[in-house]
């Protein structure tokens, strides 16, 4: 399997672009069954999620409305435990059905601090779509309803997932070579 090197590190692939992309449309499946009588908000949390929310989107069938909103606690490929919004929310959720976008969920700390300042504003229903989780990483387990992969707690890039910046242009996801 061919290596890259990105900065200091190494990575190989782990999820090929094809496999990654059959499943994500079949979440998008799935929301449109659940949401067929709806119209949700999607609420996409940049940087990472930018691919993955529009290659979802694009098998949305169902009426749907997408907004973003930034939030950042990683440097290098370890976590600093600190979530912060960087770009708050515009719109009025309240009595929405809101669906985050998240790329990953690895420690769980940024998700229980979105949903909880979601929740705050009083949206009809909040349900989490994740392309990747980690469940050997979370240390505040939230519930999520669509989730691409479970993966194990290896560092990955590429599809969104960034190293210091570089590696969000790939097209599928890369593993850390230890
Ligand atoms: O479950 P956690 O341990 O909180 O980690 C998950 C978060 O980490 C990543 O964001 P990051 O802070 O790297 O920002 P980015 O999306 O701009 O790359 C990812 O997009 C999630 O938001
Ligand atoms: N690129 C990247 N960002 C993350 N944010 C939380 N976990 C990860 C990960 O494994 N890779």
């Amino acid at each position: 399997m061919a290596v890259i090197q990105v900065h200091d590190k190494f990575f190989d692939v782990f999820i090929d672009k094809e496999t990654l992309e059959h499943r994500i449309a079949y979440l998008a499946a799935e929301i449109n069954a659940d949401y067929s009588d709806r119209q949700p908000l999607l609420i996409a949390v940049l940087n990472g999620s930018f691919l993955f929310v529009a290659e979802l989107m694009k098998s949305l069938k169902i009426p749907c409305e997408i907004t973003f909103i930034r939030v950042s606690s990683y440097q290098g490929t370890g976590t600093s435990g600190v979530v912060k919004q960087v770009l708050g929310l515009n719109e009025d959720i309240r009595d929405r059905d809101v669906i985050i976008i998240e790329d990953i969920v690895d420690t769980g700390h940024t998700m229980a601090e979105l949903l909880g300042q979601l929740t705050a504003r009083k949206p009809r229903s909040v349900e989490i779509a994740t392309m990747l989780h980690k469940p050997e990483a979370t240390r505040i387990p939230v519930n999520l309803k669509y989730v691409g992969f479970a993966i194990e707690n290896r560092f990955v890039l590429g599809y969104g997932l960034d190293y210091d910046g570089l590696g969000r242009n790939l097209p599928c996801i890369y593993q850390l070579v230890e």
